[in-house]
């Protein structure tokens, strides 16, 4: 089983919502995005999304545009991406991880060596919101023969095609709360629990909401719905604003400690205190 269908098994049972933050890998380093994925596993993260640096980030906001520009200095590549991935790993990390990634990266690297490093770094999914529909079904192919689940995304504006797009879903069905581009948000699309009731007409893969979530309150009124909860802008934000703490050897165990209390209160966990 692969590791992400084990987690959302075992929140099933124990009645819980999965809280999947995202984060830009390299942001500001390699190594402290390492020390980061520490906290938010032990903030109470379940699942993680390693988001893939990129140039032209169409669908994000000046939050993760800013954290990707960062990254971008430091020469992060895809291939790096998916090696925090097996470090975390190998550090002990029991969490499944999203590569999320645009797909220019993926295009430049070759859909072989791509899967072939899927593979070979343990990752268990993988969101491309810009792939096309055309090449859709390859990626698809190659993702089920990878054991690798491959993300669909569904808008309120989806509608006639909710159908299509999560026919043959398999680990979750992505749904984004509303329009335009990722970033904290005070509201949502107006009937989003309808839109959220329609998609689980569709399928019986787990659904997790994203865009623009940022606080407990938020995470709750979803967490009723919803078997995730997918939380980016506001954690990058927090890990932006602890930059300078994090820079400083001595400091650096306190900016790590903000970013984890953020986490936590986000998951309703003790460790909020
Ligand atoms: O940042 P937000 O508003 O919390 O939304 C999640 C989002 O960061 C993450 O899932 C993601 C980052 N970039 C994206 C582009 C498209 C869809 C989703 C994403």
């Amino acid at each position: 089983m692969n590791r992400m269908d084990a987690v959302f098994e075992r929140l099933k049972q124990q009645n819980e919502t999965a809280l999947i933050p995202f984060l830009t890998v390299g942001d500001p380093d390699l190594e402290t995005t390492l020390d980061i994925i520490d906290q938010l596993e032990a903030a109470g993260a379940d699942i993680v999304e390693l988001g893939v640096p990129y140039s032209d980030p169409l669908a994000d906001g000046p939050v993760i545009q800013r954290a990707s520009e960062r990254a971008l200095k430091g020469k992060v590549t895809i291939r790096s991406c998916m090696q925090v991935a097996l470090a975390a790993r190998e550090r002990g990390s029991r969490l499944p991880f999203i590569l999320f990634t645009y797909y220019n990266p993926v295009l430049q690297m070759g859909l072989d060596p791509f899967f072939e490093e899927v593979v070979a770094h343990g990752i268990s999914g993988l969101i491309i919101p810009d792939l096309p529909i055309e090449e859709a079904a390859e990626i698809r192919q190659r993702a089920r023969q990878a054991d690798v689940h491959l993300i669909p995304l569904v808008a309120p504006t989806s509608h006639e095609r909710i159908a299509s797009i999560v026919k043959d879903a398999t680990g979750f069905i992505y749904c984004v709360s509303s329009l335009g581009v990722t970033g904290e948000r005070a509201d949502f699309f107006a009937g989003i629990e309808d839109f959220l009731n329609t998609v689980k007409t569709y399928s019986n893969v787990p659904i997790a909401i994203g865009f623009g979530i940022s606080s407990r309150e938020q995470v709750a009124r979803f967490s009723s719905i919803c078997d995730g909860v997918v939380v980016g802008s506001a954690i990058v934000r927090q890990i932006e604003s602890n930059i300078p703490l994090l820079e400083k050897q001595e400091s650096r165990e306190e900016g790590l400690l903000q970013i984890r209390k953020f986490v936590a209160q986000l998951k309703g966990t003790s460790d909020s205190a």
